[in-house]
């Protein structure tokens, strides 16, 4: 995949020409907004197990050259999806220093200053995510709005590790800690909608569930993401920054995003 994932000539327009699906069905994000949203009083409130993962245990953090991916352990899972599914790994989106608007998700046409998902596959018919990656059913990913606030210490425990992953192919390991520390109080409020993989090869394999309240981080935590990574490697004579790694909202037609909250 060429480092410029999200500009210049090989920017998102170009990916259809290497990656066929990109330009294809059901492909996400997409923006939500009220004239496409149904209540579904059936969306229950996901069940979060094996979340909470000791100190003891250790995430990998890595820079791939187009996000800052932590890989999860096998033992955390999601039920009250269709099928049970299995964490494989979280990474986020952002914008830049000049303008912190790089969620990819957006709420009538509103950008938040960025995003977290946490990617998800279906382990009770795939035996992993890259056998899942490619199957309808095979992806649920969890997206967490992320907007300026306080301070933020359960994001900081990967944030302050950024310093060692600047650039492409760098890891560090993180403690454990308890990922449901990143999510949102309310895990009932929810858009739901069958989408894709916003990045190449966009599969429509994605079963999205973007919680309705964003999480708060601070300007400098935000700061820090937008400025700390680069995409190329660190011997690179012409370093490129990561930043604006987010796709931008795809046609949405004929189709409806589920909310499990009344409006
Ligand atoms: N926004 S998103 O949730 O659609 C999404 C990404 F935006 C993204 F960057 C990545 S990645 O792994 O960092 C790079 C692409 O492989 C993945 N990774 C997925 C796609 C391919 C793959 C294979 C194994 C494990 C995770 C993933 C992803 F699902
Ligand atoms: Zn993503």
């Amino acid at each position: 995949v060429s480092l410029l994932l999200y500009a210049g000539p090989d920017g998102e327009k170009a990916w259809p020409k290497k990656y066929p699906f990109c330009g294809g069905v059901f492909q996400s994000p997409i923006d939500f907004h009220k004239d496409i949203l149904q209540y579904d009083s059936n969306l229950l409130p996901l069940e979060f197990i094996g979340y909470n993962v000791p100190s003891t245990d250790q995430f990998t953090l890595t820079n791939n050259g187009h996000s800052v991916k932590m890989y999860l352990s096998p033992t955390m899972y999601i039920r009250n999806l269709p099928f049970e599914y299995t964490a494989s790994q979280l990474h986020l989106h952002w914008g830049n220093k000049n303008k912190s608007e790089g969620s990819e998700h957006t709420v009538s046409g509103k950008h938040f200053a960025a995003e977290l998902h946490i990617v998800h596959y279906n382990s009770e018919k795939y035996p992993d995510v890259t056998a899942a990656m490619d199957k309808a059913d095979g992806l649920a990913v969890l997206a967490i709005l992320l907007e300026i606030g306080p301070f933020n210490p359960s994001y900081e425990k990967i944030f302050r590790h950024f310093r060692n992953v600047k650039y492409k192919d760098q890891m560090v390991q993180v403690p454990g800690f308890n990922i449901r520390e990143l999510l949102p109080d309310r895990l009932d409020e929810y858009y739901r909608y069958e989408g894709s993989l916003t990045t190449p090869p966009c599969y429509p394999s994605v079963l999205w569930t973007v919680f309705r309240h964003p999480v708060k981080i601070s300007q400098e935590q935000l700061l820090a993401l937008e400025t700390a990574m680069y995409c190329t490697e660190s011997d690179d004579p012409e370093p490129l920054e990561m930043v604006d790694n987010f796709r931008n909202v795809q046609e949405f037609h004929e189709r409806l995003v589920f909310i499990s909250f009344r409006e």
